[in-house]
């Protein structure tokens, strides 16, 4: 399979300095995990030339903020999380080019017990050289699938991700089993043969990180000056 390298536009004023490489897959696919340990790996490789400043930013930081019969909804698995509309998407892309050009940006930390953006907690990201964009939706709008210089998407089985799921919303997530299966049977299943899976069609594949890890060596390395 070959690595698309895209340049896409970006404000002509500055200087573009940060590659970003959009991470997409189903919940629990293991996205997360593949970028840290891309970013460890970079982080050693990238050393020997210097330091490269390498981070990873999760969509699900870009939750819209929720109505009062909107978050009743949530507490019940009532709440279709995982469809386009349940994101920011203007703040996402907004984040996105403001890295892109090389500025300083603030990231909205995301409750998964409340249904909510922390109030008043962000993470500052300096510029970076590299940043992983990871999240089940991040190729599904073409205005911001169109930012990133590159597309890996996580491959796991389905059953591995329901089965991983089960185990991090009940332990992290404060979810009962009952609730997961409810949510995952009625919105996240449905929607990601609907919104997530056809977008995967040219992005690099796997669950592992080698392959991956090489192109993107090969093409930070010719793109950051
Ligand atoms: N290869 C793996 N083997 C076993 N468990 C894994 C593996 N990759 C991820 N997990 C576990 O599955 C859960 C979801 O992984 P994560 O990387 O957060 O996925 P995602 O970001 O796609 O939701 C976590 O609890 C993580 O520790
Ligand atoms: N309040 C919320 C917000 C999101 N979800 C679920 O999270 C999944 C995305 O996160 P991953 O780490 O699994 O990629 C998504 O499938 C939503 O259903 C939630 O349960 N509650």
């Amino acid at each position: 399979m070959s690595v698309g390298i895209a340049h896409p536009v970006v404000d002509s004023k500055s200087r573009r300095r940060t590659f970003i490489i959009g991470v997409a897959g189903g919940t629990s696919s293991g996205k997360t995990s593949v970028c840290q340990k891309i970013l460890e790996l970079l982080g050693e490789s990238f050393a020997v030339n210097g330091s490269r400043k390498v981070a990873i930013i999760s969509q699900d930081n870009f939750y819209k903020e929720l109505s009062d019969d909107e978050v009743s909804l949530a507490h019940k698995s009532q709440y279709n999380f995982d469809h386009p509309d349940a994101f920011d998407t203007a703040l996402m892309k907004k984040t996105i080019l403001d890295t892109a050009n090389g500025k300083t940006i603030k990231i909205p930390e995301y409750d998964f017990k409340t249904h909510s953006r922390k109030k008043d907690v962000f993470e500052e990201l300096h510029p970076c050289d590299v940043v992983l964009f990871e999240g089940i939706l991040v190729f599904y709008h073409k205005e911001i699938r169109d930012l990133f210089n590159m597309k890996l998407f996580v491959d796991s089985d389905a059953d591995t991700r329901l089965s991983r799921r089960v185990l991090r919303d009940t332990s992290e997530r404060a979810r009962s089993l009952e609730s997961v299966l409810q949510q995952y049977t009625t919105f996240v299943k449905p929607a990601f043969e609907e919104f997530c899976l056809p977008m995967s069609k040219d992005a690099f594949g796997g669950n592992g990180v080698n392959q991956p890890l090489t192109a993107i060596e090969t093409a930070t390395t010719k793109y950051i000056t």
